[in-house]
């Protein structure tokens, strides 16, 4: 075994420095090509390529390739070793294959979907399906040109019949930094069918933590563009991700892909964005602490709560009619003169908007009208007179001009969603009522906010829609894709108005109902979704294996899912082994006796020097609320000068040591979490709070402590059994 390891690193090394030595000899002709700098179209295209091509080889020196795939297809007279890489390279003579073969490419398919065994194995290339057998797969870690390490992961003439996951293993066992990472040399079979999955379709992804979702989306984003390439642009592809700070987080990937130029945004900073609007900076802080802050647990969540009613289609359809009423009814009742004696028939202005501009929406067509009706002014004002007679005629028709069109209704999309929720007054000509199917509570506690100027995030889609039926999509430009992370968190609404700004429902769509902890405006269930697009243009899947912790975390994780938010949707770990999840119960020997710092806040700095202090590189305490984040973190900044607080203001995430609260923990990860607070008196029994605690402790790689009072709740204590208990020093 010891020499068979020794000699595929020989084997490797000499490929390598081969690999290396061709890489050099291109770099060096390319380099050596005169950089052209004329005005001439066709030359100017060829050095562009020239010079993607010195920067795509220079990268592809520190790193060439990450995996081969010996594979002899049917009609192939012997096998080939393929080696695959994050960037594509001819060879420098012509040859049956390239240096190194991109990841994305139709053969490499084969490294991500081939799961062993002795079946011949396919994939669908441009020509049609490919089929042949697989010798070996085989994972090379290269960093800066060094060969660090081989690992086989199926060889037909010597191993079992499976694909191992011990390279998987050794990959998720290395510690993480303040970024997420690409994973190009061990995607897994089920991440590769959605990074695959054709362009057009919503895909719809359930995926519980740690799953890979936020990964797979961008992989994802870098394969639509290279098996696209004709048809999309990265110009024309989004990002949404709930804060800036996850944005910055997740910002290394697509650049590590080779991917650059992707819109990256949340969906507030866009819809603001595409209204004009300027929305105020506190609304989204001051929203989740109206529902996390809470005291005595979350308020009951219904239909008729304000968020989940305004994500819903119902209101979809109420802002339907009211714009299509105001439309019917917006050109006003008389015939309009612009002086004495100069009469243009209503009759006509009806033919003009509702024969003619027709095609237009209505804040186009009545900008249409409008400057129709200015240009007959303009004829009429020929046939004064005199001079004396143009002029007092153009003064009154330019007023009457004027107040003519203040006559329509204001296709302003603020100015019409007060009025269909009745914060203003409604012109009796204008037949926007107030809908018997808007909940009176949310009537109410709508018009008050909206009077005293109050927009909330929920109010976006509405508004988004208002001024989408008004103007149609101004700009004309459309999405080639919309990737959408945390999509629990998203309302129908929400993604009914961006499939309004995307080209054949070209959807990502990620998320985890477990993690739902934001139900006031999110969805319940995926069919809520599912409902928006025809069966034909989506798709559902699952992802179920969870990469991010050991087994003994993600175990105690699902004991929560079980016994407390009551689902079914568990996670299967990879075969990892850790620590035991540990419960510690306040002032329990660490600080007990230990001065003003005794208890709570003693103990929860106990263990962060604990955990600090191992060789972990970030290390997270996740607190129930903001005010309690900020107390501990007034007291630790004294202790461990490097420590930072996130309070969901942050555009920046810094890694190291961070104190936060649970709810703003979504989508990222530490090496080590402390939970504190981990009991009663912060978590009572509802699915919700269960559903907070599961997001909390899912945020864990390698290592998880719960902090608490002593009282526990049912969902924690009904798996405390495979956990450890008390200080690890004190066992
Ligand atoms: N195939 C894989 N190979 C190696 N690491 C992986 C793989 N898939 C996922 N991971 C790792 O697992 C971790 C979780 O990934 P990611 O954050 O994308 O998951 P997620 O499903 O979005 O999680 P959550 O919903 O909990 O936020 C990351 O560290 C990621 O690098």
């Amino acid at each position: 075994m010891e020499d068979n390891i020794q000699s595929a690193y020989q084997e490797e090394e000499s490929r390598l420095n081969s690999a290396l030595t061709e890489i050099d000899t291109v770099l060096e002709k390319l380099r050596n090509t005169p950089v052209y700098t004329g005005h001439e179209f066709t030359e100017q295209a060829l050095e562009a390529s020239r010079e993607q091509k010195r920067k795509d080889l220079a990268k592809l020196r520190q790193e060439p390739y990450f995996g081969r795939l010996d594979f002899q297809g049917n009609d192939e007279d012997e096998r080939k070793a393929l080696y695959i890489g994050k960037i594509g390279a001819d060879r420098e003579q012509v040859s049956d294959r390239p240096l190194v073969i991109d990841w994305r490419a139709p053969v490499a398919s084969l490294f991500y979907s081939f799961t062993g065994g002795a079946e011949p194995a396919s994939y669908e290339a441009p020509e049609g399906l490919i089929e042949g057998l697989v010798y070996l797969k085989r994972n090379v870690v290269i960093r800066k040109e060094i060969l660090e390490r081989v690992a086989d992961t199926y060889n037909r003439d010597s191993d079992g019949p499976a694909v191992s996951d011990e390279f998987l293993v050794y990959r998720l066992g290395e510690n993480k930094d303040n970024r997420l990472r690409d994973i190009v040399s061990t995607i897994q079979e089920e991440q590769d069918k959605i990074i695959r999955a054709a362009k057009n379709t919503a895909l719809i992804i359930q995926g519980v933590a740690g799953s890979g979702k936020t990964t797979v989306a961008l992989h994802r984003l870098a394969f639509l563009l290279y098996q696209y390439k004709d048809q999309v642009s990265a110009e024309k592809m989004i990002i949404f991700a709930p804060n800036r700070m996850f944005l910055d987080y997740i910002s290394d990937v697509l650049p590590e892909l080779g991917v650059g130029n992707i819109m990256q945004s949340t969906f507030p900073d866009w819809a603001a964005q595409t209204l004009g609007l300027e929305l105020p900076e506190q609304d989204a802080t001051e929203t989740l602490n109206r529902w996390f802050e809470a005291k005595g647990g979350m308020p009951e969540i219904t239909e008729e709560t304000q968020g989940r009613f305004k994500g819903s289609t119902v209101l979809m359809e109420i802002i339907e009619s009211s714009i299509k009423l105001l439309e019917v009814n917006s050109v006003p009742e008389d015939d309009f003169s612009p002086w004495e004696g100069a009469v243009l028939r209503r009759s006509m202005i009806l033919r003009w908007h509702n024969e003619e501009y027709s095609p237009y929406p209505p804040a186009k067509r009545k900008e249409r009208v409008m400057a129709r009706i200015h240009r007959w002014i303009e004829m009429e004002l020929k046939k004064s007179s005199s001079t004396a007679a143009m002029k007092d005629h153009k003064k009154k028709g330019a007023q009457r001009e004027k107040a003519y069109s203040a006559k329509w209704p204001k296709y302003d999309p603020l100015t019409i969603y007060k009025q269909i929720f009745r914060a203003v007054k409604v012109p009796e000509s204008w037949p926007i009522e107030p809908s018997e199917a808007i909940p009176a509570s949310v009537l109410k506690e709508t018009a008050k906010e909206l009077k005293k100027g109050i927009l909330r995030e929920e109010d976006l889609p509405p508004l988004l829609y208002i001024h989408y039926l008004l103007n149609g999509n101004e700009g004309g430009d459309r999405f080639d894709h919309v990737v959408i992370d945390e999509a629990q968190d998203f309302s129908p609404f929400q993604i009914a108005v961006l499939d309004l700004y995307v080209r054949g429902h070209s959807f990502t769509i990620l998320g985890d109902l477990s993690q739902g902890i934001h139900a006031y405006k999110g969805v319940h269930a995926w069919a809520e979704m599912q409902a928006l697009f025809a069966p034909e243009h989506t798709a559902y899947h699952a992802l179920t294996r969870s990469y991010r912790s050991t087994m003994e975390i993600i175990e105690f994780a699902n004991g929560i899912l079980t016994s407390g938010v009551g689902s079914s949707l568990l996670a299967v770990p990879v075969f990892r082994s850790g620590n035991p999840v540990r419960l510690i119960s306040y002032g329990e020997g660490q600080s007990a006796g230990n001065g003003a710092e005794s208890g709570r806040i003693g103990d929860v700095r106990a263990a962060l020097a604990a955990l600090s202090g191992r060789e972990y590189r970030t290390v997270a305490i996740l607190t129930r609320s903001l005010r309690e984040a900020e107390e501990l973190y007034a007291v630790l900044t004294e202790h461990f000068a490097d420590i930072h607080l996130i309070d969901g203001s942050m555009t920046e995430y810094r890694g190291g040591l961070s104190v936060l609260p649970v709810y703003l923990s979504k989508g990222l990860e530490f090496d080590a979490v402390i939970l504190a607070d981990a009991d009663l008196d912060h978590y009572g029994s509802a699915a919700w709070d269960a559903k907070l605690m599961y997001v909390g402790c899912t945020r864990a790689l390698h290592e998880l402590w719960l902090l608490h009072n002593g009282g526990l709740p049912s969902y924690v204590q009904a798996t405390a059994g495979e956990t450890a208990t008390g200080w690890p020093n004190a066992e």
